[in-house]
């Protein structure tokens, strides 16, 4: 089939896209794909490091408070939804693809416009204010939290699952820690703030490095790639023993993920469809800084199952997460009980699950 996907601005609306397109090549299913992004959006470089066809088109999001920066955004919707159509007429799409984040509006509302099967992937347990918009539009809704099916016409609802669990479900420890200068065998703790960074988890990081350096377990830090150069600054004037490693952004986590003990990191969906399909133990750190706190009602969703504990960001300090971690870093029965309810929650045929709803549009 030819397919065309849109969705960005952060990992957690990318990585979905790239697992269906992954499992429809492994199925030879794919004839040829296009991928619409923005350019200031990480899927600039993630897609286009991956060498799949992207395109660029300029559109920005809606401010929350009333303010003329959303006249320029209509005006930027209508002419990138021109422009979509017209990418679309070239392409000719059998089905599109949205994954979420606001470039997704325009390409899917265009496709919808000129009678082209549609789908779009809600990850969140509350809906993102592109699709629910798009709700309206579009053929079908994929769905991974089944409380987000009453905020969308109940008819196109579909639950899938986050295709991104699939594509880690399978993988096994595969000593990529060596990679980091890490030792394989070591228990190791992933540190990480979503696709982005998160500056509360860099600072609480930084405050309770002294003590991280002396643990009998290993930590990986990804601080995010805007964050680098301020980390780097910082810890120029600290030392970071050998069981520490610091690094800006982990491409292919996935092949990382299965050789991970503990995560400590934000309750974005992606993040959660990967720790359910590995069965990862991890402490959640809510961003209060998203639609609705929709990270809180995603972790808790975990918590309520004993697949994950949770700590507000207010009170995320270097003593807190040392805490929280030795807890579960120290006791390794703790962590088998956390990670098999985890993997309890993990829908490792989310893709396939994804592709049947493509193919039965197209069909
Ligand atoms: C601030 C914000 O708006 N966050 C949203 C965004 O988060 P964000 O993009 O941070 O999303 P997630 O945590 O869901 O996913 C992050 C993805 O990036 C990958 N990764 C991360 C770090 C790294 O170094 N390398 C790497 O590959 C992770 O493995 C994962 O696949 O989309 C999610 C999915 O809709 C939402 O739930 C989040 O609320």
């Amino acid at each position: 089939m030819r397919v065309i996907f849109s969705g960005g601005g952060t990992g957690g609306h990318i990585y979905p896209a790239l697992a269906v397109l992954e499992r429809l090549k492994e199925r030879d299913l794919l004839d040829e794909v296009l991928y619409i992004g923005t350019e200031k959006g990480l899927e600039s470089r993630i897609i286009r490091q991956k060498q799949i066809p992207f395109e660029a088109i300029e559109l920005q999001g809606f401010k929350r408070s009333l303010s003329l920066e959303n006249l320029k955004t209509i005006k930027l919707f209508l002419q990138s939804t021109r422009r979509a159509k017209q990418i679309l007429r070239d392409f000719k799409p059998d089905v599109v693809v949205g994954t979420g984040g606001y470039v997704s509006s325009a390409v899917l509302f265009a496709a919808a416009r000129l009678h082209i099967p549609t789908v779009i992937n809600e990850q969140n347990s509350v809906a993102g204010i592109t699709n629910r918009f798009l709700g309206r539009y579009v053929d079908r809704i994929s769905i991974a939290f089944p409380e987000v099916a009453e905020q969308f016409p109940k008819a196109k609802v579909v639950l899938t699952g986050n295709p991104r669990a699939q594509q880690v479900a399978g993988i096994k420890p595969n000593q990529r820690l060596t990679d980091f200068k890490l030792q394989p065998t070591i228990p190791t703790l992933l540190i990480f703030g979503g696709s982005r960074g998160a500056e509360r988890i860099n600072a609480a990081f930084l405050e309770a490095l002294p003590e991280l350096n002396q643990k009998d377990y290993q930590v990986l830090f990804v601080s995010g790639r805007v964050h680098y150069a301020k980390i780097q600054k910082a810890l120029a004037e600290q030392t970071v023993a050998a069981n520490v490693a610091v690094v800006p952004y982990i491409n292919d986590m996935q092949t990382v993920l299965p050789d991970i003990a503990v995560i400590l990191g934000r309750a974005g969906a992606t993040s959660l469809a990967e720790i359910t399909a590995l069965g990862i133990p991890s402490i959640l750190v809510p961003s209060p800084y998203v639609t609705n706190d929709h990270q809180t009602k995603n972790a808790q969703s975990l918590v309520s199952h004993q697949a994950a504990e949770m700590i507000t960001e207010n009170e995320l300090t270097g003593t807190s997460l040392l805490k929280v971690t030795d807890h579960l870093m120290q006791n390794q029965s703790l962590r088998q009980a956390m990670g098999e309810q985890a993997r309890q929650l993990g829908v490792p045929d989310a893709a396939d699950r994804f592709i049947k709803v493509m193919q039965d549009l197209i069909h």
